[in-house]
């Protein structure tokens, strides 16, 4: 096992030509091999330029990046990304598509090889049968399945997912989410991952960072996860941390990310690296009152 930290982000800022203050500053935080991280927090306050910086496709105004040792300095089949609308190339069909990175990765394996390690993943994502079909014969949800397969095949060291289901329907997003676990599960994979969903974070994060509202943002802290990793979307909610940890990151999003951005939150909130907090587990986050009751009458 590794004993370095996989991902170090130090000091980064992004200022876009033009605007008078930067987007973010001084983001610092790390993400360990096979871990999964969520960021949450409100639009605008830079989280797809992060992801982008963590990509190598946009290059930060100060502070770095290092994965695995080495600095991230423009974009590598070592990073997997999933964006928001899917990028497919139209004229490809699902397969096409997947192998196309496939064969960027393995330039020597001849096509059978391509195809059956293809073939893996359309299958690992419910598309089989699917194969020949271009991106304009299929839906939302299978074009986000082919994206997530293309990014799989690769067998990037980090996958990037932003806000990949947020386009879905509740039902294909359910179905999406429970097969993104169970990859994860199966291949120990590294993931940051954009939401605006605080159920889905907790569903599939170890972490949750939580950032200000933009400009000058910045990450106010890291939510660990204390649910156990066999989780399951329909049971989940009945783990006595669940509404602890929801009830945080709800109240992090509506009240304290402005206060925080205003310069009238909590002091902690501005340590760097930021602070690690277990609401699940911490006194104060046992003595709030719990909105649970109201929604246990819904189950
Ligand atoms: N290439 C660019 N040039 C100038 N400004 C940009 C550029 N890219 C992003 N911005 C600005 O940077 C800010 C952060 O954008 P970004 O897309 O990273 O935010 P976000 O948190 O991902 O938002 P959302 O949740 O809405 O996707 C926005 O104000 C946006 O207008």
């Amino acid at each position: 096992m590794s004993t370095h930290t996989f991902l170090k982000v130090r000091g980064l800022a992004r200022r876009f030509a033009g605007a008078a203050k930067p987007v973010f500053g001084n983001v610092s935080f790390t993400i360990e091999r096979g871990e999964f991280v969520c960021v949450i927090g409100h639009s605008g306050c830079g989280k797809t330029t992060i992801l982008n910086i963590l990509a190598g496709l946009d290059s930060a105004t100060l502070g770095e990046v290092t994965m695995d040792g080495r600095e991230v300095a423009g974009p590598s089949l070592d990073r997997g990304v999933v964006f928001q609308g899917h990028a497919l190339m139209p004229w490809l069909s699902v397969r096409g598509n997947i192998a196309f990175g496939v064969r960027s990765r393995w330039p020597d394996w001849d096509r059978a090889k391509i195809d059956a390690h293809c073939q893996k993943y359309i299958d690992l994502v419910h598309l089989t049968g699917n194969e020949a079909k271009k991106p304009s014969q299929l839906s939302g949800g299978m074009k986000q399945r082919v994206g997530i397969a293309r990014a799989f095949a690769i067998q990037p060291k980090m996958l990037l997912l932003d806000e990949p289901f947020g386009a879905l329907d509740a039902l294909t997003r359910g179905a999406i989410q429970d097969e993104l676990v169970k990859i994860c599960a199966e291949t120990h994979q590294t993931v940051f991952m954009i939401t605006h969903d605080v159920d889905e974070a907790i569903l599939l994060a170890d972490k949750i960072m939580l950032m200000t509202n933009g400009p000058e943002a910045r990450i106010a802290e890291v939510v660990v996860n204390t649910l156990p990793r066999e989780r399951s979307r329909h049971d989940i909610h009945h783990h006595p941390h669940y509404y602890r940890i929801r009830n945080h990151l709800v109240d992090f999003l509506v009240h304290r990310s402005k206060l925080l951005q205003e310069g009238r939150g909590d002091d902690a909130a501005n340590e760097d690296p930021p602070r690690l907090v277990t609401p699940g587990l911490s006194e104060g986050a046992a003595a709030e009152p719990s909105r649970e009751p109201q929604l246990k009458q819904v189950k």
